[in-house]
């Protein structure tokens, strides 16, 4: 089902306003081919509504020949950004880049971040936006999860289908994804709703087992047969299990980089927005599966990259994998028990 533009622009605004957008303001939207014409048009309607002086920068596509999915979050690292000086200033330039083709994970993000450049990413279907249009209270929840995270020494997750993994922390800081960025030099994405970070280097170890019904991303899948994972000091030593585990393996394989095998960001979810069932309503490349990355309670880590947390490792191969049902428990401290989350629950809305 569509949005119309008048629903999709309030969006935008409610979603400007929380990024403390001021008049005057420079903002530059940043599309490719991939960039849905209804979320850049009322994009660049909301924001000039607001008095912001508004850009658009289109970029020509890379890595389609490499990718082997068009998924704009599989295939990271280099960007229509690398090398392109004259893009890279005039986002530096700019108050607020707002992100309708996923930089994600790439060095250039960094450095224009740096500059103090906020940079918001959206790329989800237009009625995935406006279901999930982020808000304060919302912020308030995973930032209180977030700062859970930074505190805590260690991580151990548990799952009735055999998880036992711990995650020693402390090195990475933890992230919190609220769907705004209200402070200059701050990433985020709309829609988002989770806590994470990263497991200090080397310092991961255990098994993940995969439940029937987990997710696996960018193949967009719910699995079919249970996937034993082995963790030893930071990668996964082997993937076991049925045609799923095949697929993944081959898939990682095929991107010839050990770093491939490295533990990515660790966290939880809590969007109670986000449905574990959407994924299975939608065409594979119709999304790029925030609410299975989102939804409240999973257990969402992956492999690949930790540049995004100050690391060294910016290897192209990014899996993110949500789990149903999981323990997550930080220095013994349960955060989420069988999926839920241990928080109290979404935080009431303060009276407007
Ligand atoms: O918003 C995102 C999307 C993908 C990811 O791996 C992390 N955060």
């Amino acid at each position: 089902m569509s949005v119309s533009d008048h629903d999709l622009i309030q969006a935008w605004k409610q979603v400007l306003a929380l990024s403390k957008l001021e008049p005057g303001q420079l903002v530059t939207v940043l599309t490719s081919s991939s960039t849905h014409p209804q979320t850049l048009s009322t994009a660049i309607l909301a924001a000039a509504s607001m008095g912001a002086i508004v850009n658009r920068l289109d970029l020509l596509p890379v890595n389609g020949e490499k990718a082997l999915s068009r998924d704009s979050l599989a295939y990271l690292g280099t960007t229509p950004l690398t090398g392109n000086r004259a893009a890279i200033a005039a986002l530096k330039e700019s108050d607020l880049v707002l992100d309708l083709m996923t930089l994600l994970f790439s060095p250039e993000q960094h450095e224009i971040l740096k500059a103090g450049t906020k940079i918001l990413l959206a790329v989800e279907p237009p009625e995935v936006l406006v279901r999930m249009v982020p808000t304060l209270a919302e912020r308030s929840r995973v930032m209180a999860a977030s700062a859970k995270l930074s505190k805590a020494k260690e991580m151990h997750v548990t799952s009735p289908a055999g998880t036992d993994v711990r995650f020693k922390l402390g090195q990475f800081p933890a992230i919190s994804e609220y769907g705004f960025v209200d402070e200059p030099g701050r990433w985020d994405h709309w829609p988002s709703g989770f806590a994470l970070t990263w497991a200090n280097e080397g310092e991961a170890d255990g098994t993940i087992v995969m439940e029937r019904g987990d997710i696996l991303l960018p193949m967009k899948s719910y699995i079919q047969d249970r996937i034993h994972f082995e963790i030893e000091k930071g990668f996964v030593t082997s993937i076991e299990g049925g045609v799923d585990a095949e697929i993944l393996s081959e898939y990682m394989a095929s991107y010839n980089d050990r770093d491939a095998y490295a533990m990515s960001h660790i966290g939880w979810g809590l969007q109670p927005r986000a449905k574990w069932s959407t994924l299975g309503l939608y065409d594979r490349e119709a999304t790029i599966g925030m609410d299975a990355r989102a939804f409240e309670g999973n257990f969402l880590f992956s492999f690949g990259p930790n540049n995004e947390a100050g690391g060294s490792r910016t290897t192209a191969c990014h899996i993110d994998i949500p789990m149903r049902n999981c323990t997550i428990a930080l220095d013994g401290e349960e955060v989420v028990r069988n999926g839920k989350v241990l928080d109290g629950g979404p935080v009431r809305e303060a009276a407007e």
